[in-house]
């Protein structure tokens, strides 16, 4: 996969909804009901950090929820590029970059959304072919602020901020012409996923895919 694929491939995927929640499933069996609460609600595309042990086989779950695309998260090294293909993930997501594992996904040939939060990181990551990237920590590395800054300078770029964005704070992120979704845990609490209560889950998936971009 070339990088015009792989950027063209993220677009894409991006373009499916506003929001895509960014997941930690701690015991494989609420995956399934989880993707479906959120799938139904309308937001098809989900993010699965690799942040516990039953990661893989969520992503495996929730890759058999009909209209599910997802991507394996928290993606920090080229050992994890081959688990997370194998258990149906479709894409990768980093917080950061590094050069082993840009390479190692190009290998693979799995589009990744790799993390950026300053204006040399994203030059250095065009240098290497990706101009969809992960603007994370969000809130902390400056906001919308510094997408309007970036937007001058590197038009090219088309962002997915992360981290610190709730659903009040998504709609001024969504109003930038360089944002193309945003990112964040807040559709899936971890005390509804406690209590597994899907419907709470699915409404709040429903306020998420309403807003605009
Ligand atoms: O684990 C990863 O892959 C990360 O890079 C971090 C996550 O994207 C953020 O932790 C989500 O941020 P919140 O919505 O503020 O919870």
């Amino acid at each position: 996969m070339t990088g015009d694929t792989a950027n063209q491939e993220l677009e894409n995927l991006l373009g499916l909804a506003p929001v895509i929640p960014v997941l930690v499933v701690d015991q494989a069996e609420i995956a399934r009901p989880l993707a479906e609460a959120l799938v139904s609600g309308g937001l098809p595309v989900l993010e699965v950090t690799l942040r516990t042990p039953a990661a893989f086989e969520a992503i495996a779950a929730m890759a058999g929820v009909p209209g599910a695309v997802v991507g394996a998260g928290t993606l920090l090294n080229p050992h994890d590029i081959a688990a997370a293909q194998a258990a149906g993930a479709r894409f990768g997501v980093s917080p950061g970059a590094t050069p082993s594992l840009l390479k190692a996904t190009r290998e693979a040939e799995f589009p990744l959304l790799p993390g950026m939060a300053t204006a040399s990181e994203a030059m250095t990551l065009m240098e290497m072919g990706h101009r969809v990237l992960k603007f994370f920590p969000a809130t902390a590395a400056g906001g919308v602020d510094m997408l309007k800054a970036l937007a001058g300078p590197l038009p090219g770029l088309r962002f997915c901020p992360t981290g610190g964005i709730g659903h009040d704070t998504a709609r001024d992120y969504l109003a930038q012409p360089n944002v193309l979704c945003v990112g964040g845990s807040w559709l899936a609490p971890r005390d509804r996923i406690a209590a597994r209560d899907w419907d709470a889950i699915r409404t709040l998936a429903e306020e998420a895919a309403r807003l605009a971009r």
